[in-house]
This record gives structure tokens, sequence and C-alpha cells, in this order.
């Protein structure tokens, strides 16, 4: 471990004062013992033993062994639990209390940090679904006629979202190429990647009362990187007529870090223009700028394959969440939506291997390591950085 202070960062750490994201860890002393904390440079901050006066009112919720019940605390109390971390974090005057609760990140082992309730994946990328659609549906409209009135997604698996670091095990499946005469059965060939970058809700909403735009953020609480990993080729015999199902279900990977909404204000940016009026409830003309500028980098085995620009997104995270709200239905504490693929117009900028070798592969090897990592630009030019989300390829097991 270097010589140098927890409290001095080096220049341009993007886990700074201005990023302090969430998580969940435990350390090799009590591995059986889950504690909240908080990332500043290399350190975990344990949230769970605060000292006055450090401890912000309803410090109950941070003795919890997941965020959930920070995360249905709602926004005042989220707005405090940050300036408390913050002052914790950044005042002198505080560090001989704080200096024992600050862990390093090597030391400890982190965990899925919330209890995943529903989790729904979007599509709102539009270059992503042009090239998916071409590659897809070579005989069809690119994209498909309701994809510019509303942000189309479907319900995944909530149960299979895992924590980054976890190996990621190679599907077997029904798959059929058009050329093949019928069927067969055994391991993915065409196993990918879907770069995203995923938002978590804390406060829950009522049944039948829909989500406005403008109330994102009492109900939105962060932002997490997704991988979510794709079996093409299971995935292309089996989606028609209700769309992915058993391609995708079998292991969604997300960042042990929660990166709040207010992180993200310096990054906020107009999303593209669109192209059709779009309905009432979906029309943020006259709303707070919808786009965050986050930069997403994509390694495979240590190299760089593409860097997906979240800005360039149709369709942002405040529609998305109106739209999954607009029939009534309700939102959970720990519901989990991902943006869908973040493909931009670029060669070098497209989220999946599916697109960035127009669907020829090569795909995934077992044994293949996938990282996402990505920043955002925060005030006076500090970096916001977001937890990475990595995982290796484990080989399918033997077909039953
Ligand atoms: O166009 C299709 O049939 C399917 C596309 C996807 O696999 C994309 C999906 O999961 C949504 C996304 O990540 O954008
Ligand atoms: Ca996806
Ligand atoms: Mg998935």
């Amino acid at each position: 471990m270097s010589e140098q202070s927890p409290f001095d960062l080096p220049e341009g750490d993007p886990f700074g004062p201005h990023t302090l994201p969430y998580g969940v860890f435990s350390t090799a002393a009590e591995p059986a013992v889950r504690r909240l904390g908080v990332r500043h440079g290399r350190y975990v901050l344990d949230l769970s033993a605060l000292p006055e006066p450090l401890r912000p009112a309803h410090a109950e919720v941070l003795a919890a062994p997941t965020l959930n019940p920070l995360l249905a605390a709602g926004r005042p109390v989220w707005t405090e639990v940050r300036a408390a971390v913050r002052a914790a974090l950044t005042d002198p005057a505080h560090r001989p209390a704080v200096t024992p609760l600050l862990h390093p990140l090597d030391d400890v082992t982190l965990h899925l940090p919330f209890d995943v309730a529903d989790y729904v994946d979007f599509y709102a990328s539009e270059h992503h679904a042009t090239n998916v659609g071409k590659i897809f549906r070579p005989n069809d409209a690119a994209l498909p006629p309701n994809w510019k009135h509303l942000p189309i997604g479907y319900h995944g698996r909530a149960g299979t979202v895992v924590v980054s670091g976890t190996p990621v095990v190679r599907p077997n499946g029904q798959r059929k190429a058009p050329t093949d005469a019928a069927p067969t059965f055994g391991p993915s060939r065409r196993l990918d990647i879907e770069a995203e970058v995923g938002f978590v809700v804390g406060t829950p909403s009522t049944l039948h009362e829909p989500v406005a735009l403008e109330s994102f953020r009492d109900h939105v609480f962060g932002v997490c990187l997704v991988n979510d990993w794709s079996a093409r080729d299971i995935q292309a015999w089996e989606y028609v007529p209700l769309g992915p199902f058993l391609g995708k279900s079998f292991a969604t990977s997300v960042s042990a870090w929660i990166t709040p909404l207010d992180a993200f204000d310096d990054a906020r940016t107009a999303p593209p223009a669109r192209d059709f009026p779009l309905l009432p409830y979906l029309d943020d003309t006259a709303a707070e700028p919808g786009g965050i500028d986050l930069r997403i980098e994509v390694q495979i085995n240590g190299e760089t394959v593409s860097r997906p620009p979240f800005a360039s997104m149709y369709w942002t995270a405040a529609q998305q969440l109106t739209h999954m709200t607009v029939n009534g239905a309700s939102l959970r504490t720990g519901d989990l939506y991902a943006s869908g693929t973040v493909s931009g117009p670029g060669r070098d900028q497209l989220g999946c291997l599916l697109e960035l070798t127009e669907g020829k592969g090569p795909f995934l090897q077992d044994g293949d390591e996938v990282t996402l990592t990505a920043w955002a630009p925060g005030p006076g030019g500090a970096r916001i950085g977001l937890g990475e989300v990595t995982g290796r390829v484990l080989p399918a097991p033997a077909a039953p």
C-alpha cells in the first residue's frame, strides 16, 4: 500500500468528493458481516459506524446489509447522508475519527449493493437499434415504426443480476441459424456483451399513479454500469414474437458502486433532436436536460475495443421511467432499469460485439474477461467515475 494518506487523492482521481458512490462490503476479519460503504479513491468508508457528530439523522438506514433502506428513505435523506459523508472525508477536523473507518479497497469484498426488485431493459440507442435491426431483420426497415414514439423495453430477470467480478457461465440453449434444417441444443456460440447504464429506483410509486417526467429525481437514486450478457444465437431463434428471454436471462452484471444522481449535475446534456413530436407525457422539450455526458470504455482482456458515448442516447432515463409507469404500473424500491446498449455513430463507439463485428463475430471465448468503465465531467474539471463492471466467461456446463 502506498504511503499516501487516504484523504489525499491523486490528481484527477475519479472517485473524489464529487463522486462518493455507495456499495456493500465485507472485511476479511468479519466475512459474514455486510456493511454499507462509500468509495473514496482506493478506500471504502464504513458507513455503519459513523461517530457523532458525523452521524446524519436517519443513520439507522446505514446500518443495513443492503442499500435498500437508504434507497427507500427518499431524496431528503439521500441529500443529508451525502453531505455528511462529504464532510467526513473533506473536513480535516474529522480525520482522527474517520481514519479507522477507512478500509483499503484491496482488503474488502464487494457484494451486490441492493436487492434487485424488478429489472427492465430498454433499447434507447438509435445507432444500436438501427445496426441490430439490419443484422437481425435484413428484409425490414432497420427501426420498427414505434421506435421514435416510445422507449421500447422488456422485463428481464431480476434474480440473475450479479455484482461485478462474478464469473459468467456460457449458457446452453436452443439455436437455429436460418440455414440449419432443425434447432440444435448446446453452448452458445455467439456469446456477446452489451454496454449499458443502469438506473436504480429508490422511492416507490403508487399503483395506478403514473410518475411524471419532472418526478424523475424524486424516485431515482443513482446510476451504475451494466453488462447485459447476450447469447445472440439463442436470442435470434427464440425472440419472435415476444422478445428477449433465455438469450439474456442467464446473467446481467452490475457495478459494485451506485453513484448518486447528484454527482452528474455538471454532466447533464440535451438529448439528440427528436424526429417526431412526442406525446405529452414523454415531451421533455421544456424539461431540464435529460441526457448525461457519460463516456464508457469497453475492454476485452485488457484491450480497449470501444468507447460508447451515453450522451448520444435518443431516449432519456426520465422518459423511460415515465413510460414504465404510464399504464399505472408502480415502482418498487430496488427496481433496476437499464438504458439499452449504448452505441454511438462511430465504428469505435459500438456497445456490443454483434455490431463491432457486423454480425460475423468473433464473439466471446471461454476465459475472456470483459470490463466496462465510465466517467462523466464533474465540477471544476473533476471526473466522476462509475465503478467498473467486470466478468470472465466460464465454459458451459455439460448439456442435460
Ligand atoms: O433488435 C432486437 O431484436 C434485439 C436487440 C437487443 O438485443 C437489444 C437489447 O437487449 C436492448 C438493448 O440493449 O438495447
Ligand atoms: Ca440489453
Ligand atoms: Mg442480461
